[in-house]
């Protein structure tokens, strides 16, 4: 079965990658990924300094997801740039997500990325943080608009952007309609974990992560639904770029929907998190068993495909 995929105008082997965030911190992690059946990968979100990030416990595992508040923990943009300078682009795409605590961080970090001249490509982290009080970059327009004005003035080549779920239609008009301004977003990456939730041990009538009094990021199969609607809602509102799907992917199934609702490729996490690299491989026959069961000779013909009643 033909799995592959692309993207700008990279060739994939096949659509899936991890999400930013997970098995990826540490070259040791990226070179799990390198030689698992992903076929690409990406670099955890970096700050112009190394972090180490929220006190643990920070990530938490459910039967239907997790929670996390891992306050950014990476060994800084150099690291990750320096495994893009000594990575064999010819074994599979890197990506990496960049995620500055303000538009100076950012800019200074795209330059040196736009100055190595790597064939890496960027995804931009728009859940990262504003101004303490306000909301994050995504769900503040305004500063969202900023940040693209600048980052794509500074970079002068195509990236992408990793947005958070919106939940109102409203939004998804508006939000697109921000990203339509900036021709070098040329993929959106959908969703981040949905933000500020909270998980309850009901023995220890405790929460279960210690950063934010518990409140933290979810993903999962909590937020299948509403990843699948993002992905779609930017989709139809942005002919022009690509989408990338992220969220609640654990089966080839969840793949195929991903791809269905118009995902180029497919990014997954917690379930990542969970069962390791190894999940590439069975997500991969998953996805071929089922597209031989239907019918399917490639991915390219599920693309964007779903029907409406
Ligand atoms: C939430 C931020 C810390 C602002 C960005 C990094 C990040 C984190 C994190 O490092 O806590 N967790 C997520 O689920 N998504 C993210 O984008």
């Amino acid at each position: 079965m033909d799995l592959s995929a692309s993207l700008l105008d990279i060739r994939f082997a096949n659509p899936l990658l991890n999400a930013s965030g997970v098995w990826c911190r540490y070259n040791e992690e990226l070179d799990g990924l390198r030689d698992s059946a992903a076929g690409s990968f990406i670099t955890k979100s970096c700050t112009l300094a190394t972090r180490a990030g929220n006190p643990e416990p920070r990530y938490y595992a459910t039967p239907l997801g997790s929670i996390n508040s891992m306050g950014l923990p990476n060994e800084g943009y150099t690291y990750y740039l320096d495994y893009a300078r000594a990575y064999d682009y010819a074994k599979k795409p890197l990506f990496m997500s960049v995620a500055g605590l303000s538009l100076e961080d950012n800019l200074a970090m795209l330059a040196a990325i736009r100055d190595a001249g790597l064939p890496a490509v960027v995804e931009l982290n728009l859940s990262c943080p504003n101004v303490p009080g306000k909301p994050q970059i995504a769900y503040d327009f305004a500063a969202m608009d900023r940040m693209l004005e600048a980052t794509s003035r500074e970079y002068g080549r195509p990236f992408g952007v990793k947005m958070p779920p919106y939940f109102d239609i409203a939004h998804f008009d508006e939000a697109a309609a921000i990203l339509n301004k900036y021709p070098l977003v040329a993929f959106i990456t959908c969703i981040n974990s949905i933000g500020n939730a909270l998980v309850i041990d009901i023995e220890q009538e405790s929460v279960v992560i210690k950063p934010k009094d518990g409140f933290g990021g979810i993903g999962g199969d909590y937020v299948l639904p509403t990843a699948l609607a993002n992905v779609n809602a930017f989709f139809r509102r942005c002919p022009q770029k690509q989408v990338i799907g992220c969220g609640g992917v654990k089966t080839g199934e969840h793949v195929f929907m991903h791809l269905l609702a118009g995902a180029s490729l497919v990014q997954v996490g917690t379930a990542l998190q969970e069962e390791g690299p190894g999940i590439f491989a069975r997500l991969n026959g998953e996805l071929a068993a089922l597209l031989e069961r239907k019918g399917y000779t490639s991915i390219e013909a599920v693309l964007g495909k779903l029907k409406t009643l």
